[in-house]
């Protein structure tokens, strides 16, 4: 393809801004495009920052930020590689919630992404051919944006949320950008707010299900597949009623990956495996609470389950470590309303003197004295003191993971469980916390965000060739973020912290590829793994290019 001046500064994949150099400018034809000087990336990278700075809220800086995306992709991921524990609530959780909830209001552009509409479906394969634009996209983030973080039914206005989880991909683990696709699938919308709204750029039509809705993804699915072969598919936020499903019926067929269960499910097993390195205790010894039992709860204690069993459990002995609580409380074997994730970890009334009295959090604490309570249950507030007290006194080190985003809906601040438990509690939040200092201590306070392994685990995976993700690739990125962290320390946060986001996706990226070249699933001759990872990785820098002009 040839490029005429305007096409090439239109371009984010391509465009350099002032940047270009002399040459450039003469052979593409962009001599009195641009100011006549000349700057290097670097001058680039400060004049941004310092515009950034100057922006007086976090959503006027991811706007701004947003703006350099759109027009340059080399110098926004040069900044926010430089920048990526700042960055990282600003571009995603918890400011992406904001963008999301005001999307239509505050459109400018549609960001390279797909948007899909179940009543088109004819157009799914032109639309992606079409964005695709002729480059070999090797991972796609989808999402119906039924069940946005824990804000709910945001329709098309959930794209936001592919976008931002793409741009930690590239910025956690050096993803091509040229080589990703945001979808959202609009499948309608129950926000009645958006529905009234007339701004709203969606399908203004209520949500569908069942039979059609899964003929719609599969209608996406096979098309991206068929047109994209090393393809590495990712589904975020999806309906509780969904998500599971539309994992179980591809994950034998394609590479796939569902972040809400998949990806939480590992952050939250190396959160609770850097806990027991803490204090010095044995995971198989702990007693699980999960609060909200649905797609991230459920998921998660999928995960930690495997793990007691892969620590010598048998498969009974390890149930009986669970406990899952929703909104009706303790969940019981004899509910009708349980989902199939939830059956399996359903207790028996017959355990309890007085089951019909386990109906809230605070009941069921009292009963089970956990040992580790995860939060993922969209309401804020809900780890009080007292809950947290009645649990603190019957273990040592009691492990509490608010998980909830965005802030507003965290079940507990850090610094409240850190004072609750007079220093005790091993804590880790789904939003970035800052330190905590109580009685002389500084806590760090570690991140349980998927995030914090979704981009190392893409990358081995696709570096790898991989042709499924499995249970094991899954569990060898969980064990491998330990040993990145100080245990003995004071304060030792569970996690390791988000300023070394980019060193240990790497290091999750070379377990999860190195265990698919151990199950035999690379599609390609792999001899060294890490050069693979390595190989596959995309640096935010300028290069010759390669096109040709049109002048
Ligand atoms: N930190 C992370 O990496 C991470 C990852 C995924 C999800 N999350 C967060 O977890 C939350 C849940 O996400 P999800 O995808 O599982 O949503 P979901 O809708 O699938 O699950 C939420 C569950 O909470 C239950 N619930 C609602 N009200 C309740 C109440 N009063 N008491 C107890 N349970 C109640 C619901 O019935 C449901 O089962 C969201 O806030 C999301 O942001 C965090
Ligand atoms: O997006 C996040 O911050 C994590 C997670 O996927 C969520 O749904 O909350
Ligand atoms: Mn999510």
């Amino acid at each position: 393809m040839k490029y005429t001046p305007q096409q090439l500064l239109h371009d984010p994949f391509l465009n350099k801004g002032t940047a270009f150099s002399q040459a450039e400018r003469d052979q593409y034809g962009l001599n009195g495009l641009l100011p006549s000087a000349i700057q290097s990336l670097s001058q680039q990278v400060k004049q941004a920052y310092a515009q950034y700075e100057t922006k007086p809220t976090a959503l006027l800086k991811r706007q701004f930020l947003m703006q350099l995306f759109n027009t340059n992709h080399v110098l926004f991921y040069q900044l926010f590689s430089q920048h990526i524990a700042e960055f990282m609530p600003i571009v995603y959780d918890p400011t992406i919630a904001d963008t999301i909830e005001n999307y239509s209001a505050l459109f400018v552009e549609p960001q390279n992404a797909t948007y899909l509409n179940i009543n088109a479906q004819n157009q799914i394969e032109s639309a992606l051919k079409h964005s695709a634009n002729g480059r070999d996209i090797r991972l796609i983030v989808v999402t119906d944006a039924e069940g946005i973080l824990g804000i709910g039914d945001w329709g098309t206005q959930g794209v936001d949320i592919a976008v931002g989880k793409l741009m930690v991909y590239t910025a956690a683990a050096g993803i091509d950008p040229s080589q990703v696709l945001p979808v959202v699938l609009d499948a309608g919308t129950n926000n009645q707010a958006l529905l009234d709204d007339d701004l709203y750029l969606g399908l203004r039509q209520k949500r569908v299900y069942g039979e059609a809705y899964h003929a719609f993804v599969d209608r996406f699915v096979a098309a991206a597949e068929g047109m994209f072969p090393n393809l590495y598919l990712h589904f975020e936020d999806f309906g509780r009623a969904n998500a599971a499903d539309i994992l179980d019926q591809y994950q034998d067929q394609y590479t796939v990956f569902n972040d809400d269960i998949q990806g939480t499910g590992i952050i939250v097993l190396a959160g609770l495996l850097g806990a027991m390195n803490i204090s010095k205790q044995k995971l198989t010894d702990q007693v699980y609470m999960s609060f909200g039992a649905g797609t991230a709860g459920a998921g998660i204690v999928a995960r930690v389950y495997d793990e007691f069993i892969q620590q010598g459990l048998s498969a009974d002995e390890a149930r009986k470590h669970f406990y899952l609580v929703d909104k009706q409380g303790l969940l019981f074997d004899d509910d009708p309303t349980l989902t199939p994730a939830q059956k399996h970890f359903a207790r028996s009334r017959s355990e309890f003197a007085h089951p019909e009295a386990l109906t809230s959090l605070a009941a069921a604490v009292t009963a089970v004295h956990p040992t580790v309570l995860v939060g993922t249950s969209t309401q804020p507030g809900t780890f009080t003191q007292s809950i947290v007290e009645d649990m603190a006194a019957h273990t040592e080190r009691p492990i509490i993971f608010p998980l909830s985003n965005p802030t507003k809906l965290a079940e507990a601040t850090a610094e409240d469980l850190i004072k609750w438990t007079d220093g005790r509690a091993l804590v880790a939040t789904g939003i970035p916390a800052a330190d905590v200092t109580y009685d002389g201590v500084t806590y760090a306070i570690g991140q349980a965000n998927n995030a914090l392994v979704y981009p190392g685990l893409g990358l081995g995976t696709i570096a790898a060739t991989s042709k499924r993700l499995t249970d094991g690739m899954i569990s060898a990125a969980a064990h491998s973020l330990g040993g990145l962290v100080d245990v003995d320390q004071p304060g030792a946060a569970v996690l390791p912290p988000v300023t070394k986001l980019d060193q240990f996706s790497k290091t999750v990226a070379n377990a999860v590829a190195a265990q698919a070249v151990a199950e035999k699933l690379n599609q390609n001759p792999i001899t060294d793994v890490k050069a693979a990872v390595a190989a596959m990785q995309w640096q935010p820098v300028y290069h010759d290019l390669d096109i040709e002009p049109e002048v």
